[in-house]
């Protein structure tokens, strides 16, 4: 991410943004509602333009890929697939622009446990099931990236249990794994380093060990006075350089 910013109308949702996601890491994407998390994530595969700046994806951009499919994966809105199609059929129309097997759908399919269900519209799937069939769409091209907007919402003890391993074995496979959550507890079992944003800033870039060794205290603990910080700043200490580095923990 460099320089990026994206500004609807007179806000500026994201301004002047720059952190880099690496690879063999799980990595968090946090920050309160309306930081710019999913405005960040759209605008690195063009779902936004970007005011400014701009994503490098292994130092192209996403508009720039051939094959996007095979290089990012992502899950920006669990309900997005037609809701009148079957979630095979949502498949089949996403690996036919790419050119996908039949065999490689079954895989998806398996891999996030909708075998069953595969032949279902999905209308009728619930939230669980709508992130299962959006991150079996990520994971069709088998890319190095993948991108997942908050893929835990919905899900049950049992998909919470399955999605860490998932995601776990992704980034042990030197895939890199970008997520927005706000399951603070869940995202410390998971993520390796969390990137934190406050109204569109970096906040921190930093490892889970560096933001909880301080005091011996949990991520929700570390992230609680990162955001604090954050809004205290913009509600009155201007002045300060608050973009923050690409590296780091600002404190
Ligand atoms: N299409 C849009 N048009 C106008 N404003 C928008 C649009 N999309 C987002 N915004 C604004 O941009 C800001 C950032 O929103 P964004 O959805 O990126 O935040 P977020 O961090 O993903 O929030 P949440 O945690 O609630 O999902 C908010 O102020 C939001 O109202």
């Amino acid at each position: 991410m460099q320089s990026l910013g994206k500004r609807y109308g007179r806000t500026w949702a994201v301004r002047d943004l720059s952190f880099e996601v690496r690879p063999g890491k799980v990595t968090g994407f946090l920050g309160p509602n309306g930081a710019g998390k999913s405005t960040t994530m759209r605008s690195i595969v063009g779902l936004d333009r970007p005011t400014r700046g701009g994503a490098l994806i292994d130092g192209t951009r996403y508009a720039k890929l051939s094959a996007p499919l095979r290089e990012v994966g992502t899950l920006l809105d669990a309900t997005s697939a037609h809701r009148s199609r079957r979630a095979v059929d949502h498949l089949r129309t996403v690996a036919a622009t790419h050119g996908f097997s039949r065999a490689r759908i079954d895989e998806v399919l398996e891999l996030t446990g909708l075998e069953s269900a595969a032949r279902l519209k999905a209308g009728k799937f619930s939230l669980g099931m709508s992130q299962r069939l959006g991150i079996a769409v990520a994971l069709l091209g088998d890319p190095h990236t993948l991108i997942l907007d908050e893929p835990v919402n919905g899900l049950d003890p049992e998909g919470v249990t399955w999605i860490r391993g998932l995601l776990g074995s992704l980034a042990a496979e030197g895939r890199t794994v970008f997520l927005s959550s706000h399951l603070l507890s869940e995202l410390a079992l998971v993520a390796d380093h969390v990137v934190v944003i406050g109204r569109g800033e970096l906040i921190a870039d930093a490892s889970i060990a560096e933001l909880t060794s301080h005091a011996g205290r949990t991520l929700e603990e570390a992230y609680i006075d990162l955001t604090r910080d954050a809004v205290e700043y913009h509600g009155g200490k201007a002045g300060k350089d608050h973009a923050g580095g690409a590296d780091g923990v600002r404190s």
